[in-house]
């Protein structure tokens, strides 16, 4: 394994992070490892179906043990990866919120902590682009990464945020989401690793309004039905695995 597995945080337990791009979607997905445990157990973050390859060749070459396939909610512009992916690796657990709806092996809950290796992330509320959104935050703690990570799958963008027309949308659910979280969260934490919640609440063009604002935004985007959300859906329903539910 080469060195390319350093990075700024300044931990006494070393995170591996590495940032992946679905470009078809524009889908983050993200790997995360404890490199200091013998194990190197590690967890990807919103897999896509189609790169599901190249992320488990990322997790090989980088010599990883990969327990948890983790989605931030159903998505409705992609199918998850987390299905394809247990059935590749196995022992491998699907991992979405209760209040998705969804099936996985574990359906997590706000202030669950899902651990790997001596490292975890704690489980954050944060619906409004859909039901059962959640936020994934590196753990808080002597021994765990600084800065703080967060993954807020589509609940808040760089400069944006997801839109709350379909499956449960409310903006002023999001709106709460983001300004009740952004309260708890540290200024510090990194998203999509570029940007800051802090950062967000002073210059985000549609979070910094009030909400009625906010709200009259959101309504107005014109956005256009996404071009998988009918195949999508149904799919992350079940971990990408429309067919062959009992293999979620
Ligand atoms: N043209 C795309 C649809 C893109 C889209 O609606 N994306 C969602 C996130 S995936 S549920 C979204 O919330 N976008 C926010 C925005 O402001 O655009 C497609 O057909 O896939
Ligand atoms: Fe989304």
């Amino acid at each position: 394994m080469g060195s390319s597995e350093t990075s700024s945080y300044s931990s006494p337990k070393k995170i591996l992070f590495r940032q992946l791009f679905e470009k078809e979607s524009s889908t983050y997905t993200y790997l995360l490892a404890d490199v200091s445990h013998p194990d190197r157990p590690a967890l990807l973050i919103d897999p896509v179906d189609k790169t599901v390859d190249r992320d488990l060749s990322l997790v090989q070459e980088l010599e990883l043990k990969l327990i948890y396939a983790m989605n931030t909610h159903v998505h409705a512009d992609h199918v998850t990866g987390t299905g394809l992916i247990k059935g590749k690796v196995p022992g491998v657990k699907s991992v979405i919120s209760k209040a998705s709806g969804s099936k996985a092996d574990l359906l997590i809950e706000p202030g669950d902590k899902i651990h790997f290796g001596n490292l975890f992330l704690e489980v954050r509320a944060t619906p409004g682009h859909t039901f059962g959104c959640v936020t994934y935050v590196t753990g808080d703690g002597p021994d765990q990464p600084q800065p703080r990570m967060a993954f807020t799958g589509d609940a808040l963008l760089i400069r944006g945020c997801g839109r709350t027309d379909f499956q449960g949308g409310s903006s002023q659910q999001l709106y709460k989401s983001v300004h009740s979280q952004a309260r708890i969260l540290d200024s510090q934490l990194l998203l999509r690793n570029v940007s800051t919640v802090g950062e967000e609440l002073l210059y985000n063009s549609r979070l910094t309004k009030d909400e009625e604002t906010f709200k009259g935004i959101m309504e107005n985007l014109n956005l256009s039905y996404p071009k998988m959300i009918d195949i999508a859906v149904p799919a992350n329903m079940v971990c990408g695995l429309q067919a062959t539910t009992s293999e979620i």
